[in-house]
């Protein structure tokens, strides 16, 4: 049984008025049903996209918590999974809220398994690392850019796309304290465990999603995190 824990991040799932690309959804739907095959298992980490950072964003001023803000970015990711698990199964939408519940449902015969947040003082991209560790999977992180790269591509157009990096230079560059709604692209607990349990961590453009495909085939796309 191979297994990979795909973290979806919420940029692509979310137009820019922040409605749910529906046609992007149900054509990484089909793509997933289609890497599931044989004994391949796949469990989807949601993020939460537009829909957290609206909420936090408007909860902000009257809200001095950053656990209360953080949880409501956590609801607004397990919308977003229990949304994908519904369109996927047509049935009702079973999203775990904690390791413990993810490993009950990894030992049933669901092939795909979707999921949110966990718990305030991190990012989904934490959340993928940790159920990659917990299930022993490989774990494909797919964002709204190619890569990692030397900065963010965003405002630096000079930064350069990095084939391969290894964990403790990305350790170096992610190690800032971040509050709810950012942790952007990685969170600090999201390369500790990767590098604690050397999990064979991939991170690529998520749009086409025939992307993820190719990454659970081995091809060598995006960028290659190496443990140490
Ligand atoms: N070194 C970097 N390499 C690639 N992207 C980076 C880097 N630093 C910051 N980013 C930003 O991180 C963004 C992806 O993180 P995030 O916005 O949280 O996406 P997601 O919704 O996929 O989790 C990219 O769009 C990019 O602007
Ligand atoms: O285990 C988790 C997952 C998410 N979040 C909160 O939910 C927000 C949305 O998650 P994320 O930023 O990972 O989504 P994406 O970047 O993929 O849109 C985060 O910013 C955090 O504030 C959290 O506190 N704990």
């Amino acid at each position: 049984m191979k297994r990979f824990v795909v973290k979806l991040g919420g940029s692509l799932l979310f137009d820019d008025d922040g409605l749910v690309k529906i046609d992007f959804v149900k054509n990484t739907l089909t793509v997933l049903r289609e890497a599931a095959k044989d004994d391949t298992k796949i469990i989807v980490v949601v993020g939460g996209g537009v829909t957290a950072r609206k909420y936090i964003h408007q909860a902000r001023p009257y809200v001095e918590n950053e656990s209360a803000l953080d949880q409501l970015g956590i609801l607004a990711s397990r919308l977003n999974a229990a949304l994908l698990h519904s369109i996927y199964y047509k049935t009702f939408p079973v999203i775990p809220s904690s390791l413990e519940e993810l490993a009950r449902i990894v030992a049933s015969a669901l092939p795909v398994i979707f999921m949110g947040g966990l718990q305030p003082g991190q990012s989904t991209t934490t959340v993928s690392a940790l159920a990659a560790e917990a299930t022993g999977s490989q774990l494909i992180i797919a964002t709204d850019v190619e890569g990692v790269y030397t900065a963010d591509p965003k405002r630096d157009p000079s930064a350069k796309l990095l084939k391969s990096v290894s964990i403790d230079s990305l350790i170096d560059i992610f190690s800032k304290v971040q509050k709810a709604g950012e942790y952007r692209l990685f969170d600090s607990l999201t390369l500790q465990i990767i590098k604690r349990a050397k999990i064979h961590t991939r991170v690529l453009k998520g749009d086409p999603p025939e992307n993820i495909i190719r990454a659970i085939e081995g091809e060598d796309i995006g960028t290659l995190i190496e443990p140490a």
